[in-house]
């Protein structure tokens, strides 16, 4: 189980290995000491780490799903802690980021996609929504795409999200965090953010 967790509000970020959560981490923080490289699995513990402008925190979680060299039991066993981190702590995680690869998602999804299998993406992201979690999809290295919008529109439908991927601005954004182009993730939190104030604030009205 991961261990000892600072009492704040939290954004967790989670994904595969090597879509670039922690090249992200950087772009959002600010922070330049994160592990990144080509090694899948790299990231193994949870870091914390505040955003610049924002009283909370952003928590880079493990990577799951195929880490080579990385025996089935190690995997699922990452994948049950990150379950009951989400989990335990729901109440204090303000949103969640699910960064996929924009270049590689698609194909990955419907290779694991099965009468007995669901990707592990698409589990997570209806997760997150089953627990209440607002959830963005993070679509990283869109610098890699040339169909942008084809491509977009093929990951909504997967995730059960009625194309086009446009009217879904808060939910779905496209960025390239290598080269620090974030802007829709950024814009993304903050309708999140404002939404979720706005419901705090419905609720102690009515
Ligand atoms: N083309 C492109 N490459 C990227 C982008 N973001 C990250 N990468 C590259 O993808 C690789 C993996 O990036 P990391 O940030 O280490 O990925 P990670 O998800 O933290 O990996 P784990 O530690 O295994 O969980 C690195 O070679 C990055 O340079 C991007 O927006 N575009």
């Amino acid at each position: 189980m991961f261990e000892d967790r600072p009492d704040r509000e939290e954004v967790v970020l989670v994904g595969r290995s090597n879509v670039g959560k922690s090249t992200l981490m950087r772009e959002l923080t600010g922070h330049s000491k994160f592990t990144t490289g080509q090694k899948p699995g790299v990231t193994r513990s949870p870091n914390h780490f505040d955003w610049v402008s924002e009283n909370f925190m952003f928590t880079d979680l493990p990577g799951f799903g195929f880490m080579s060299g990385v025996e089935e039991e190690h995997r699922e066993q990452i994948k049950t802690d990150l379950v009951r981190y989400i989990e335990s702590n729901a109440d204090d995680v303000l949103a969640a980021v699910l960064v996929v690869d924009g270049k590689s998602v698609i194909d990955i999804i419907d290779r694991h996609s099965g009468p007995d299998e669901i990707p592990h993406d698409v589990e997570l992201f209806h997760f997150l929504w089953d627990l209440e979690v607002p959830t963005i999809v993070a679509v990283n290295k869109m610098d890699k795409v040339d169909d942008r919008d084809e491509r977009l529109d093929d990951l909504c439908d997967r995730l059960g999200l009625h194309p086009p991927w446009k009217q879904w601005r808060e939910t779905i954004a496209p960025i390239s965090a290598k080269r620090g182009d974030i802007d829709a993730l950024n814009e993304a939190l903050r309708t999140q953010f404002h939404e979720q104030k706005r419901d705090d604030l419905l609720k102690f009205v009515s």
